[in-house]
């Protein structure tokens, strides 16, 4: 079932080209070898104002730019340009709220593993996506299954890097997921530590107190997650960064997911053991992250991109 609705443009190379035409040569390296890098972003319209804001743009295109220098990938645009671009592209398809995918990947011309020569594709695409687990998730919560399929290794694909080779690992740990029933998995790392989702960093709540792995137990830097360690902060509920073991995930209070794609969606078993229906901080972050990105919170304006 495909889950894209497709709109008018894609900005791809500089310009803004008809979706149909968004095409990629079958031989393009990074459609052999996964050497390609992107972002998931969301921009979301105010439902009083109907003001549209992309949320925390500009950190997005600063992690994409880190994860092509760690990948050894020209990036041939600057931050500022790839804001401007995801701009003109959400206002080229009239979106009031979207989802937005910026990938760079190195194209077509060399076919050995060595790179070197290949040239560098950006592309920014941008779509409707609803709520990524499902329609009543953010409400309702989802079950979740501990995988069997350990998260890449900081010396193998560096979680820094935001990479298309990296969601192999997120692929298989999905499917396995879904044949045991759970909307999503959640990846142990080597050390048998509690990493993060397939595509989601990872919240619990125990006695009033907010956890969360740290970065070193080899997971990505989301941008999400820094936003709940801030309104956490906001909020005056205690936030600490520690390892988790899976049975942690089972005696918590509350457990959360959260991404662009996910925002903040509640936990409601892991591994058939019954969390509870989404807590009180679960509710008071979900509640203050809306609030932040429809523009409501005005320290937070610096977060925000607005569509003109
Ligand atoms: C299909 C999902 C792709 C992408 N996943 C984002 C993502 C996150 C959360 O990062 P952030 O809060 O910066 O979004 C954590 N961990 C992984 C493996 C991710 O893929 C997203 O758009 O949420």
């Amino acid at each position: 079932m495909a889950d894209i609705t497709e709109v008018d443009y894609i900005w791809k190379n500089g310009e803004l080209i008809p979706w149909a035409e968004a095409t990629t040569h079958v031989l393009s390296h990074s459609l052999h070898y996964g050497s390609g890098v992107f972002e998931g972003i969301r921009c979301y319209q105010n439902p009083t104002t109907k003001k549209s804001y992309v949320f925390r743009l500009r950190d997005h295109m600063e992690r994409l730019h880190r994860s092509c220098k760690i990948a050894c990938i020209d990036l041939p645009y600057t931050v500022d340009e790839l804001c401007d671009a995801t701009v003109e592209v959400i206002r080229a398809n009239k979106l009031p709220s979207c989802y937005i995918r910026p990938i760079v990947y190195r194209g077509y011309g060399v076919m050995g593993v060595d790179p070197t020569g290949a040239p560098t594709d950006v592309a920014i695409a941008v779509w409707p996506w609803d709520s990524y687990l499902g329609a009543d998730a953010l409400e309702r919560g989802v079950s979740v299954g501990v995988s069997s399929w350990r998260q890449r290794t900081n010396n193998s694909i560096p979680p820094a890097v935001k990479a298309t080779a990296s969601y192999m690992n997120s692929i298989l740990a999905k499917l396995e997921a879904k044949e045991h029933g759970y909307a999503e998995a959640i990846m142990l790392n080597e050390q048998g530590l509690v990493c993060e989702g397939t595509g989601e960093n990872l919240f619990v709540v125990r006695d009033g107190v907010l956890s969360t792995p740290p970065l070193s137990d080899g997971l990505l830097e989301g941008i999400t997650r820094d936003t709940v360690l801030c309104l956490a902060d906001d909020l005056e509920i205690p936030a600490i960064e520690e390892s988790l073991t899976r049975a942690d995930l089972y005696i918590a209070d509350e457990v959360f997911m959260t991404g662009s794609a996910a925002e903040l969606t509640p936990i409601g078993s892991v591994d058939g053991r019954e969390i509870g229906k989404p807590g009180e901080v679960t509710r008071a972050l979900q509640e203050r992250f809306f609030d932040v990105a429809y523009g409501n919170i005005e320290e937070y304006a610096e977060w925000l991109t607005e569509v003109p």
